[in-house]
């Protein structure tokens, strides 16, 4: 079991690397700490599968540092480090059994026979393999091979972390979910660095107590599925977390006003609530355009005029069954609330409201963050 650090590390494909867009991984410094479960969650391409292969070794990065529980990993070879690596596609020797697939990571490095017996055994019984031992690997259906990579991961005592690369892809849905169920108790019983690599939201949030969101080769936040939702650090977070993404548009924030107010964010001729600490930070920044977020959920419907709320046009809405997802056009933008299946909807016109609390704002694609220890962050940055 190992925490895994990665310092000041970056990597290129390109030999003359000359701009940022040039790295997969943009230089980065980043903790997964001993014993997490963790999941790493971005699009196609944006430097995931990099990122895995650089820890486990089979990558060696361009520049930076890999270290476990503290030590530079860097020169080791991938099986000088005792990382296990699961892929999207199983990696079973097709004509040995199930046992000796089992087997084989221990026989590889002497140990000796009954203490490969006990070992398969006490991994296959976890993995609820016990029946498929005598089996060829080859006859298994692909959860259970799956389960068969994973295992091979399992037997070694001296395992540092486990790192899946999309492990769930070729397993039936129905099967997906067992599987995942699994891989929680494998976490919870061994308290194994575990790193998932995922592209689906679900997936990440039902296996991680923390999710790393990746984003063009950085990881623009590092937080709780809860810290995803409600905060999302970057736009990105908030376009690919949630279902649908943030609603986002484009504000101005006036610092000049004839009555001597502390100025105001508008969209159009809209006033957008906000409070002083954040008109006195944008002011401090020097911003004059705004991007403001909102999930859906937090978006306020309601059928009558009411004194914080905006008339729009309703666009359509879409009934999901136990929920409805109304489109509505603010200001010529399509925007999405997200309600309760019981609540109706007039068509033609209703009234919006967004709450100043689930209003976020965000300049230059990242969130002004006004909490605490935002702010400490910050200032410890600073000095
Ligand atoms: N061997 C390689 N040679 C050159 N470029 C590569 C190589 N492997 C990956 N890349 C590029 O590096 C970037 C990151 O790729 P990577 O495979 O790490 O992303 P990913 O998030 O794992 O994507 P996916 O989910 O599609 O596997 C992409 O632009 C990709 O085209």
């Amino acid at each position: 079991m190992a925490s895994i650090t990665l310092n000041a590390l970056a990597h290129t494909y390109t030999e003359n690397p000359t701009s940022p867009e040039d790295y997969a991984i943009r230089e980065m410094t980043h903790v997964w700490e001993q014993g997490g479960a963790f999941a790493l969650l971005g699009p196609s391409g944006c430097g995931k599968s990099t990122l895995l292969n650089i820890i486990s070794g089979l990558l060696e990065p361009s520049k930076g540092e890999v270290l476990f529980d503290g030590k530079r990993v860097n020169e080791l070879k991938p099986e000088e480090r005792n990382i296990a690596q699961v892929f999207q596609f199983p990696v079973v020797y097709d004509t040995m059994t199930v046992y000796d697939n089992l087997a084989f990571p221990l026989r590889n490095i002497g140990v000796p026979e009954y203490k490969v017996k006990s070992k398969v055994h006490e991994v296959a019984e976890i993995l609820e393999l016990s029946d498929q031992l005598k089996r060829k690997a080859k006859g298994l259906s692909a959860d259970q091979k799956q389960k068969v990579s994973m295992g091979r991961g399992l037997v070694r005592d001296n395992v540092s972390a486990i790192l899946f690369d999309e492990p769930l892809t070729v397993i039936d849905p129905q099967l997906k979910w067992k599987l995942r169920r699994k891989l929680k108790q494998i976490h919870e019983q061994f308290n194994i660095t575990m790193v998932y690599v995922t592209h689906d939201q679900l997936e990440a949030s039902t296996f991680a107590d923390k999710i790393a969101v990746m984003y063009n080769g950085q990881i623009v936040q590092f937080g709780t599925p809860r810290e995803l939702f409600e905060n999302p650090a970057h736009t990105f977070v908030g376009y690919f977390i949630g279902s649908p993404g943030m609603n986002f548009f484009e504000a101005k924030l006036q610092t000049e006003l004839n009555n001597g107010a502390n100025g105001q964010i508008v969209f159009g001729e809209h006033v957008i609530a906000t409070n002083d600490a954040m008109l006195n930070r944008l002011k401090a920044m020097g911003a004059s355009k705004v991007t403001l977020g909102i999930r859906p959920e937090f978006v306020h419907v309601w059928d009558g005029k009411n004194d914080d709320a905006f008339p729009v046009e309703v666009d359509y809405v879409e009934d999901l069954g136990t929920y409805k997802i109304l489109s509505f056009l603010f200001h010529g933008q399509v925007m999405k609330a997200r309600l309760s299946e019981d609540q109706q909807i007039p068509s033609g016109q209703v009234y919006v409201s967004f709450p100043e609390q689930w209003t976020k704002v965000y300049v230059d694609d990242y969130l002004v963050d006004l909490s605490v220890s935002a702010i400490d962050k910050e200032t410890d940055h600073a000095n």
